[in-house]
């Protein structure tokens, strides 16, 4: 059996800070797992260091699900966002590791693939509607079949989505976070503005995608997606904050354009009722915030069960690693949806070589053993931690919302 000997936890930041576990066994074959949690990344290496890495060695590396289990009920204290990346890291690592010592690519190792590639989403965005189109009929003439669109918000300084270089949006900006200012209504007139536009400019044949991150209330919410249902967009996410799964019943009573969730859910307890309830029509969890591959096949199995699809969360946050494990779990589920696809920067690609590859708007991970993905130690070492915070948001009046 490969006996885990040692495991470590390494911090780099090209660009942005990213958390990579990597485990090696005592036949010398190692596995890498993302445990980037953005804004909070020391709690995540602190917990693996000083918590986990002690309790993995000498344990047999193939036995993922027991040592997943171990780690989730030997916490006592379940879920949450840094247990569960911490969890993730471990689980993602050790499908590394089971993928190279049976030589086959981890989609295999999950049944085979049920598709030949993972169509994926890019970002367009920009301060104003027609910057936005802009940048849109790009990603449509490099092939991408669907597009998130964001724009600026005539009379606000600042908006989720809208990055001041147009490719790379990279929200944690500063070593204390900033304070953004927020209004709903001003939002609320925008959106639909953009989308006749993109519609306009990009035609039918592209799927549209908006991210409302948490800024509307459910009747809010409601009334955008009726705006939008005569440009069809393939889904609005995050529409209204969702600790409480039943508001987006009301968000279902007023409109039928379809719903994503789940980017910050790191539990299938955190969508049980969304989808039993066919209240949302994609799940976004993902492989580095959801328990790694293991526990998102669960939450992609429940979702099966009610046609819920998946949608997986892929910013840049998330490390080229837990892409390269979504893009495995994505090619082999069989009620796949949609992959975000928020590229790295070259300095972040070169941190992490893959084997992963893009083409006329899909991707697929590749053929190499395990994830097809490592972590260059020697140029890691180059990028120094930054702390850097995610931003805050506040009303007009000062009152704390959601960023
Ligand atoms: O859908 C998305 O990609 C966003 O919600 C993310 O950019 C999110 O804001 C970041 O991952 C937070 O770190
Ligand atoms: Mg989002």
């Amino acid at each position: 059996m490969p006996k885990i000997v040692s495991a470590k936890v390494i911090i780099t930041s090209p660009g942005r800070n990213f958390v990579t576990l990597k485990i090696e066994c005592d036949d010398g074959t190692t596995g890498v797992g993302d445990a980037t949690l953005n804004g909070r990344e020391l709690s995540v290496a602190s917990y693996l260091t000083d918590h986990v890495i002690p309790c993995l060695i000498g344990r047999d590396a193939h036995r993922i699900e027991d040592i997943w289990q171990y780690l989730y009920k030997g916490a006592y204290w379940r879920r949450g966002p840094v247990t569960m990346s911490a969890i993730a890291a471990v689980d993602t690592a050790l499908w590394d590791i089971k993928g190279k010592l049976a030589g086959l690519p981890v989609y295999q190792l999950l049944g085979g693939a049920s598709r030949e590639s993972v169509m994926v989403y890019g970002h367009a965005n920009g301060t104003t509607i027609e910057d936005t189109v802009k940048v849109a009929l790009d990603y449509q003439a490099q092939g991408y079949k669907a597009i998130r669109i964001q724009c600026g918000v005539p009379g606000m300084a600042s908006t989720y989505g809208v990055s001041k270089d147009k490719y790379f949006y990279e929200p944690a900006d500063a070593d204390l976070p900033t304070e953004n200012v927020w209004n709903t209504s001003k939002y609320m007139r925008v959106v639909p503005e953009l989308f006749k536009a993109a519609r306009e400019a990009l035609g039918w044949d592209v799927h549209l995608l908006h991210d409302i991150h948490h800024r509307l209330t459910p009747i809010e919410a409601g009334r955008l997606g009726k705006d939008l249902e005569p440009y069809r967009p393939f889904w609005l996410e995050d529409a209204t904050p969702a600790e409480n799964q039943e508001a987006f019943k009301l968000i279902r009573q007023h409109t039928t354009t379809p719903l994503a969730v789940g980017e910050i859910f790191n539990s299938i307890w955190d969508a049980k009722d969304l989808i039993e309830n066919q209240l949302i029509d994609y799940i976004r969890a993902t492989v580095v915030h959801a328990g790694g591959i293991t526990h998102l096949r669960r939450i992609a199995a429940l979702a099966d069960m009610y046609q819920v699809k998946t949608g997986c969360h892929g910013a840049t946050d998330l490390s080229p690693v837990c892409m390269a494990a979504a893009l495995h779990f994505d090619l082999s589920v069989p009620n796949f949806g949609v992959q975000e696809y928020m590229r790295h920067t070259p300095e972040t690609d070169a941190v992490f070589p893959h084997a992963y590859t893009f083409a006329n708007g899909a991707m697929h991970p590749g053929e190499a053993p395990g994830l097809g993905v490592d972590i260059d130690e020697d140029l890691a070492k180059g990028y120094e931690y930054n702390r850097a915070f995610l931003p805050v948001n506040r009303l007009e009046d000062g009152t704390m919302f959601n960023w």
